[in-house]
């Protein structure tokens, strides 16, 4: 199949491949996630929503290769054949800053890692559309929560991969800090296939183009409406979208 590329920052990328899992998880002979399938399909944004504890983050570990401890009772695949080492980015719920480097080093420490020329100017521009251009030269420990982790979205959109894993990529930021990283996010992940955890109903109503809840009895699929995300927070749309997956979670807690 032929699909466009997608651009982000007028920069193409490789044509994003759909993901899926099927199986189960185990870790010491206890079951984590599963019997369980989903998939994340190609160049879509989907956004997972569950109880805590349920298997959400496990999963993301599972596409992203990070399994160590966990026996995979079951398969990962990418419909399109090749394998997804190298073209998935993985944004944890812990930022994973290394506190001896500072911000813009964090940022192009991927590219350090693999031997690569590191792009500064595209690190620095990224520090600037997060929020923290002032701050490239700071360290770590020197910043606010919320301002590791703008940092930590900045390195994960530095990686510019196919395929993007978000684990609660934007839960400690106040109100407008993330509506405008929930922007900058879609903006620079359009046309990949995203797949997004969060706890925030709010958040998946207005970035979701699909929407699964995760529950110890399976995956249930929302389809989004109220047009292209990001959809502004007060729509109509998002607003009864926001109010029927609360009713959801809380009827599956
Ligand atoms: N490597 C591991 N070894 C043993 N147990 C694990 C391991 N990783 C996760 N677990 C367990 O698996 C379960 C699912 O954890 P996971 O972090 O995936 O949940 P989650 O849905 O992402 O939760 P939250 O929303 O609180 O982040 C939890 O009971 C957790 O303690």
């Amino acid at each position: 199949m032929n699909r466009a590329l997608p651009r982000a920052a007028g920069r193409a990328v490789a044509a994003p491949p759909g993901l899926g899992f099927s199986g189960r998880v185990l870790a010491g002979g206890r079951v984590l996630l599963g019997p369980v399938e989903i998939r994340a399909e190609a160049g879509r944004w989907t956004c997972l929503l569950g109880p805590s504890g349920v298997g959400k983050s496990t999963l993301l570990h599972c596409f992203s290769g990070l399994s160590e401890g966990l026996c995979l009772d079951g398969a990962v695949t990418a419909d399109d054949g090749r394998p997804l080492p190298g073209r998935i980015a993985l944004m944890a719920q812990s930022d994973g800053l290394l506190p001896w480097l500072s911000l813009i080093d964090n940022v192009t420490l991927g590219a350090r890692l693999r031997a690569q020329p590191r792009a500064r100017d595209r690190a620095r521009a990224l520090l600037d559309r997060v929020g923290l251009g002032g701050l490239a030269g700071r360290k770590p420990h020197a910043l606010s929560g919320g301002q590791r982790q703008r940092a930590a979205l900045a390195r994960t959109l530095y990686e510019d991969r196919p395929v993007v894993l978000l684990d609660e990529p934007f839960s400690a930021l106040d109100v407008a800090n993330r509506a405008r990283m929930q922007d900058l996010a879609a903006a620079q992940l359009s046309g990949r296939t995203v797949l997004h955890v969060t706890h925030d109903p709010a958040e998946a109503a207005r970035l979701g183009e699909r929407i699964a809840i995760l529950t110890a009895r399976g995956v249930e699929w929302i389809e989004a409406g109220g047009g292209a995300a990001p959809r502004a927070p007060d729509r109509a749309e998002v607003l009864e979208m926001t109010g029927r997956l609360t009713r959801r979670l809380l009827e599956a807690a």
